[in-house]
């Protein structure tokens, strides 16, 4: 880490629901053009923490800023400089991935030319497809898609390539690649440990709301004694992290 000021600084996050406590003193500093990973097990927290970095859900304590901005307080500035995809988009099925891509690229002032984002999620064929009628996996390129509308200094992208055919997933890592050295800061939950050794600088263990560690992906698998990334993983959560496909 540099000293200069955090893409994204995250202080002491806590979230609880009802009894269940989803995220407890999480805190992270990522860097200008860093790529963060996300890891943990089903219910770790890890959705709950993108979406209170993203200001799409108050913690019950700690704070957040994306480019120095509050996500809370500053919102409209925020949505100039981040993108968001997360798990689950509801977008409206009727309207076609063309008109979808005009709709979120009309949000910002200079916008990704819609070619360029139809090809950056292999979507170039589906321009007159209503968002219904796409498959699961092609739904989700397209909102892929619609969170780079507004060229995004920041991105967080909740489960990138889970659910994508091999051909898919490799052209999204290649998407990611490009952003990167676009200079692009960028979060990254996943399951997939291939993903993360590939694409992200340090991965933050995620296990039951706490963070475990924050290094990059080989410092992890010396530190835990490991093989590779699986098996640092079960070394330091004690848990077998599930491949959700
Ligand atoms: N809206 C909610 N209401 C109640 N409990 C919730 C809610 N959202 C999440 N939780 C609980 O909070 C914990 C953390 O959930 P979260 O979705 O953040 O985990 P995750 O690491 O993203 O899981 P997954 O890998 O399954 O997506 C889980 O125990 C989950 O059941």
């Amino acid at each position: 880490m540099t000293s200069e000021e955090p893409a994204i600084h995250a202080e002491h996050l806590h979230r609880r629901y009802g009894d269940t406590v989803a995220v407890d003193d999480v805190g992270l500093r990522v860097a200008p053009g860093e790529v963060l990973g996300i890891l943990g097990t089903n219910g770790a927290g890890k959705t709950t923490t993108v979406e209170m970095i993203a200001g799409l859900r108050r913690p019950d304590r700690g704070r957040v800023t994306i480019l120095g901005l509050d996500p809370q307080r500053d919102r409209a500035a925020v949505r100039q400089v981040l993108g968001v995809q997360l798990q689950e988009a509801e977008l409206h099925g009727a309207l076609t991935v063309s008109e979808l891509i005009g709709l979120y690229r009309g949000f910002y002032p200079g916008p990704r030319p819609s070619g360029e984002l139809l090809e950056l999620v292999g979507l170039q064929d589906k321009r007159g497809v209503r968002f219904e009628k796409l498959s699961g996996g092609q739904q989700q390129r397209l909102s892929i898609a619609l969170a780079l509308a507004g060229r995004p200094r920041v991105l967080i992208l909740d489960e990138l390539t889970t659910g994508l055919d091999p051909r898919a997933r490799r052209q999204m890592w290649a998407t990611i690649e490009l952003l990167r050295d676009e200079g692009v800061t960028i979060v990254l939950v996943s399951h997939a440990m291939e993903e993360v050794e590939r694409l992200c600088d340090r991965v933050a263990l995620l296990d039951a709301g706490r963070l475990l560690a924050v290094e990059p992906p080989a410092a992890l698998v010396a530190r835990a004694g490991a093989r590779n990334l699986d098996d640092a993983f079960v070394a330091l959560t004690g848990k077998q992290l599930e491949e959700a496909e």
